[in-house]
């Protein structure tokens, strides 16, 4: 089963950034290209119904799948960046993560008013990123269709902050 392939590729890193913290490594999954396959394939299975316009891919390992995925239902992939990297004019959401404080950003026509967006990323955890970015996406006029994540830590309980959002929330993969 592929939650039990993506499981037993992911290498658990103790201390990683810091003290106290399991970071959990997708690295491994990147090399193995039949295994990358079947990922892209089953979210692009999951997802098709939820008939979004653009799918947004949070820096830097929402990149990885989020383009991948995007090509495969055919629609623009709008990249969710870490504060200062784009270049045009851009929203701006700050938020808290399971180890610090950082700042989400888009191109302010990244999301066109009415459009509706999937959001992406590897890894739902308290949920903090993409609460931020889903604000984001409110403000500039769009609409979440739903999220998806390779894996999610049940354990910190980030699907209740997006229920608001949208209740389709998909993960390959929960650690419970
Ligand atoms: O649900 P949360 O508690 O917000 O945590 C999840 C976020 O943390 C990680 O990103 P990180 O900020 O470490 O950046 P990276 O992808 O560039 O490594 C991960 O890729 C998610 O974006
Ligand atoms: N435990 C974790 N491992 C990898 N990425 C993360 N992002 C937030 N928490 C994480």
């Amino acid at each position: 089963m592929l939650g039990e392939k993506i499981k037993s590729a992911i290498r658990d890193v103790p201390g990683f950034p810091k003290p106290g913290i399991i970071f959990k490594d997708i690295t491994p999954i990147l090399k193995d290209a039949v295994l990358c396959e079947s990922i892209t394939a089953a979210f692009a299975e999951k997802v098709s119904e939820l008939r979004a316009d653009v799918l947004c891919g949070v820096e830097s390992r929402g990149f990885l799948f989020g383009m991948l995925l995007a090509q495969r239902l055919r629609i623009p992939f709008v990249p969710v960046r870490k504060e200062g990297k784009l270049p045009y004019r851009t929203l701006k959401q700050a938020y808290d993560l399971e180890y610090g404080r950082s700042t989400v950003e888009m191109h302010e026509d990244a999301v066109l008013p009415g459009q509706r967006v999937l959001v992406h990323d590897d890894l739902l955890a308290t949920g903090g990123t993409i609460t931020a970015v889903s604000e984001m996406i409110g403000r500039a006029g769009g609409q979440v269709a739903g999220y998806c994540f390779l894996l999610e830590l049940g354990f910190l309980n980030g699907r209740a902050r997006l229920a608001p959002y949208s209740e389709n929330i998909y993960s390959l993969t929960v650690y419970e």
